[in-house]
Parts: structure tokens; C-alpha cells; sequence
């Protein structure tokens, strides 16, 4: 290896502590001049989001909420995919135990990512379908690099976007905006979601996405910091407490849905088309 790549390394790794490396799955590094966390998610291909993935994510937004970090930007180590959303093998002729856990699991993750008390923001390096877009609509700021496609497109895959997905997704676009594309499952091209206001900023590269979420993080610099997330939790109260006293219903609801022959059917369909494409290519 080059003597300045070499170097560069070891400056990187000195500004830059890594907090978790135990768990695979996600990473969460600490710049040490900004202070603030880069939380990556690193589960090839996809980032399909599985029980495990779902359990590390939540572990890493506590370790974050933990450690004092200025902010919190989530990312993907993919260099196309953001998330692929939910992984639709935990759906698909269910485990009975572990549908219940997985489904439990996501309620937590939202919770946590939705009512973090520390600024969020997501670099989007990649297509975020679905549950990916979840994740990005639950951050107060996204950034997203050209030639990705992002959206809530449950409606084609034949399944029903519970409440909680809606309301993250209407904490970023207008009322009649959300309306029309979940009922229309459509996926938004980068330049479409900017025009939107489904993102925030284009990039031209993931670097790029994540030095626009430290600006982003910067802007809450000289903002008492409790001020500021209090003020953010009341933004959002309603919506977290409204999943809060339906957690069970909501978790039954999933279930008897999910059961559905018709929706088993709909979704093995989806998943065989998503192979064949895969062989195809
Ligand atoms: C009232 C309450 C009711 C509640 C009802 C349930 C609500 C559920 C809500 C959430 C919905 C979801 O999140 S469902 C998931 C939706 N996601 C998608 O539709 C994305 C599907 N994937 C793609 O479009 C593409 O894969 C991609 C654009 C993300 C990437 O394309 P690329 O060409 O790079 O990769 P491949 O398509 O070749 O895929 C590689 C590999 O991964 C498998 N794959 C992809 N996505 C998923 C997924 N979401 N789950 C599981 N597996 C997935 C794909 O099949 C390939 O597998 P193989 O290599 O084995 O062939």
C-alpha cells in the first residue's frame, strides 16, 4: 500500500472513533471534530431489513442516543442500495414466533429512529423502496444521490402501508401528495422526490449526501440542544404515541393481514419475479 494512503488511513481512524464493530450488521462511527455518528447499515445485498438487522439498527440509534453525539446520519455500506425495504423471506410463509418478533422489532426500531432526540439525517446512496424510505422519512433531513428510486410502493407488492409508515411520510410531503403516491405505490426518481420535497438536496455521491447532512446538523449548532429536541419531540408526539397504544392491534392486525392466502400468494409472486430478475441480469 501507498505511504499516503497508508497515512490517510491512520488520520482517518484517529478523527473517527468506531463504536461498534461487534455487530456486523451496522456500523456506528463517531467523527471525533463534528461529533457527530454515521450509522451504516451493511447487510448485502439489499439491506433487506430482517429481525437481526432491525435488532442491530435499534441497539446502534440507542448507542447513539447514549454516547452524546451532535447528530445522527444513517447510510448504507451498498453503493446502490439504501434499504430494499422490508425483507420479504421474514413475511413469506411466516415463522409463527418470529413474524411477532420481527414485527415488534420494527415497531421499536420506528420508534427510536422517529422519536430520537438527537438531529437525524439520511444520505441516501441508493434505492430506498418501501421500508427504506420509512427509514429515510423518519429522519428530519435526506440528501440523495442521481439515479436511485424512492418511495412507499406497498401498494404494488398487494400489501397496506400501516399508519405509522403514513405518518412519517406525511411528516415530509403534503396531505394530498402522500395520498396519491401510496395509493399508487409509486417510486420517485431522485429528481422527482426533489421536485416533491420527498428529499431534501441531491448529491452527486454518498460523500458528498454525507457532508450535506453534517450542514444540515451543523445548522442546530448554537441551538440549546434541549430546546431544540423537545421542541422536535412535540412535532412528533402524536404519531409515536399513537403507535404506542396500538402496538398489539397494529402487531395482530400485521399478522391476520399478512396470513392471507391472497397476500401469501401476492408476495411469493413478487419475490419470484424479484429472482428472475436477478438471474437475468
Ligand atoms: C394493516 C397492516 C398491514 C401490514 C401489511 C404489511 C406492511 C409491510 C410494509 C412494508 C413493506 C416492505 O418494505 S416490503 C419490501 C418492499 N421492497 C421492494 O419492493 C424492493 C424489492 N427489490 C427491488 O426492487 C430491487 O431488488 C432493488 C431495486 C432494491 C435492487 O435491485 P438490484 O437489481 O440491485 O438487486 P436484485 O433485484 O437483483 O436483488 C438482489 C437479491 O436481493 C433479493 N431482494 C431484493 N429485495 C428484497 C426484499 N425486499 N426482500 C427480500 N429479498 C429481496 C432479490 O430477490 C435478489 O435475490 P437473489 O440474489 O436470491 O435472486
Amino acid at each position: 500500500m501507498m505511504r499516503s494512503k497508508v497515512l490517510s488511513l491512520v488520520a482517518r481512524a484517529a478523527s473517527n472513533r468506531m463504536m461498534s464493530t461487534a455487530t456486523k450488521l451496522t456500523t456506528v462511527e463517531v467523527n471525533d471534530k463534528t461529533g457527530i455518528a454515521t450509522l451504516t447499515m451493511n447487510r448485502p445485498p439489499v439491506n433487506g431489513l430482517n429481525l437481526e438487522l432491525l435488532q442491530d439498527l435499534k441497539s446502534s440509534i440507542d448507542e447513539v442516543e447514549g454516547n452524546k453525539s451532535r447528530g445522527l446520519i444513517l447510510t448504507s455500506s451498498s453503493s446502490t442500495i439504501f434499504s430494499a425495504g422490508l425483507d420479504i423471506l421474514e413475511m413469506y410463509k411466516p415463522d409463527k414466533d418470529r413474524i411477532r418478533a420481527f414485527w415488534t422489532q420494527l415497531q421499536e426500531t420506528w420508534l427510536a429512529l422517529y422519536g430520537s432526540s438527537v438531529p437525524t439525517a439520511a444520505a441516501i446512496n441508493g434505492h430506498s423502496p418501501a421500508g427504506g424510505c420509512l427509514l429515510a422519512t423518519s429522519c428530519e433531513y435526506r440528501v440523495m444521490v442521481p439515479n436511485f428510486t424512492i418511495g412507499l410502493n406497498e401498494t404494488q407488492l398487494g400489501i397496506v402501508a400501516p399508519k405509522w409508515f403514513m405518518a412519517s411520510f406525511l411528516s415530509v410531503l403534503p396531505q394530498r401528495e402522500a395520498e396519491r403516491a401510496l395509493n399508487q405505490g409509486r417510486m420517485f426518481t431522485t429528481e422527482e422526490a426533489l421536485k416533491v420535497g420527498l428529499i431534501d438536496e441531491t448529491a452527486n455521491s454518498k460523500e458528498e449526501a454525507i457532508e450535506k447532512c453534517v450542514a444540515f446538523i451543523g445548522t442546530f449548532a448554537k441551538v440549546n440542544p434541549l430546546a431544540r429536541s423537545l421542541t422536535k419531540q412535540q412535532f412528533r408526539a402524536a404519531d409515536l404515541q399513537q403507535l404506542q397504544n396500538e402496538r398489539q392491534q397494529d402487531l395482530e392486525k400485521f399478522l391476520f393481514f399478512v396470513n392471507q392466502p391472497a397476500v401469501q400468494k401476492g408476495l411469493g409472486i413478487y419475490l419470484e419475479g424479484l429472482k428472475k430478475k436477478a438471474k437475468k441480469q
